[in-house]
């Protein structure tokens, strides 16, 4: 049967890599790419097409760090078995290069080079919708893909799935409640990647959740060979297990042995459930406020448009 994949981000790196993965290992598979950046999506897609000469790779145009366009892409979407919301970013980051020779010689060191621990730091800045980029990336642009695509998703007898691209980087010290864009630290990265930890739990709670499972695969390496490929193997994995053996509190690691095996482990989330909810509802506000402004924003320009073509 065909099962209908969408993957963002996957133009490159681990989205690519899973979406390589995917056709070798399913030829009913259905794949659509959800970039932002057409040409790199037409390479990708050409890039699949050469090693799967009769797949069928669809391309959807999708830049999830604006409003605008996950709720013009979403309009696209008519059934999904697997949504992978892969896409992310950690823009300048900086390498605490003190830290990292402190950890070197310290008990740490092995958390620190799977973690990184208080290695980074990384320098957001304002999108065009008001937000701090890397929440409204890595986190906040697929809230609302969700939001938007929840009849899709929650169908009746249909059953679809989520999976979140999450890191080992996400830290619960990263993170503020009461900062949720993480407007003042210099952690926007973990910040971002410990809240879609957290929603993934709330969203699992306020969805159907036999019908929704979002799960959060970290990807880590104990090894200085990561490659794409390793980083999709929980993301591989999760694609072929049932629903139901799946753990909503977990997160699923891709990992890769000293001899070079990739395999996938869960372990239990330390999260807050209550603090989860409060979460979960701050983004519905939030989502409010945004839908808002963008309906003012675009009728600003209609009446500017109208105002222009009357003086012409
Ligand atoms: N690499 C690693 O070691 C780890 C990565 N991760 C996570 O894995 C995911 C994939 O990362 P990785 O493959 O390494 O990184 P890449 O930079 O190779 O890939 C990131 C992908 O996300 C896309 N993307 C970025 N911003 C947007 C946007 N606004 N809208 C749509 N697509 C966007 C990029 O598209 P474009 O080509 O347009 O830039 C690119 O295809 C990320 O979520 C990352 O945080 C987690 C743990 C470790
Ligand atoms: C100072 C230099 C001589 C050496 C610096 C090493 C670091 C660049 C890396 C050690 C651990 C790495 C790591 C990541 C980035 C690169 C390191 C900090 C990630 C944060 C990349 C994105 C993730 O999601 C998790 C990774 C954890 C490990």
């Amino acid at each position: 049967m065909e099962r209908v994949v969408i993957v963002t981000g996957a133009s490159s790196g681990i989205g690519l890599a899973l979406c390589e993965r995917l056709l070798t290992e399913d030829k009913q598979v259905r794949l659509c790419l959800a970039c932002r950046n057409v040409q790199r999506a037409k390479a990708a897609r050409s890039a699949l097409l050469t090693s799967h000469t009769n797949a069928r790779v669809d391309l959807l145009h999708l830049d999830v760090g604006s409003v605008e366009s996950v709720l013009n892409a979403a309009k696209v979407a008519n059934r999904i078995d697997f949504m992978y919301l892969n896409a992310g970013i950690m823009p300048n980051p900086q390498v605490d290069v003190g830290a990292f020779f402190k950890g070197l010689f310290s008990s740490n060191v092995i958390n620190m080079f799977a973690t990184a621990e208080g290695l980074l730091t990384q320098q957001d800045r304002l999108n065009s919708d008001g937000l701090q980029e890397v929440f409204a990336t890595n986190l906040f642009g697929h809230f609302i893909l969700i939001r938007e695509l929840e009849p899709l998703l929650c169908q009746t007898g249909h059953t679809s799935r989520v999976v979140w691209t999450s890191s080992s980087n996400a830290r619960r010290s990263a993170f503020s409640i009461n900062d949720i864009q993480h407007r003042e630290g210099t952690e926007p990265y973990s910040s971002s990647k410990y809240a879609s930890d957290m929603l993934s739990l709330a969203l699992n709670r306020n969805m159907n959740s036999q019908v929704c499972l979002v799960c959060s695969p970290l990807i880590f390496t104990n090894t200085f060979t990561l490659t794409p490929y390793n980083g999709a193997e929980a993301l591989h994995w999760l694609f072929l297990q049932k629903p139901e053996s799946l753990d909503p509190r977990a997160k699923y690691h891709s990992l890769t042995s000293g001899l070079g095996k990739n395999y996938t482990k869960p372990r239990l989330m330390d999260i807050d459930g209550e603090m989860a909810e409060v979460l979960f509802s701050k983004l519905r506000e939030l989502e409010k406020v945004v839908r808002r402004n963008l309906c003012e924003r675009n009728a600003d320009n209609e009446a500017h448009q109208r105002y222009l073509s009357d003086i012409e």
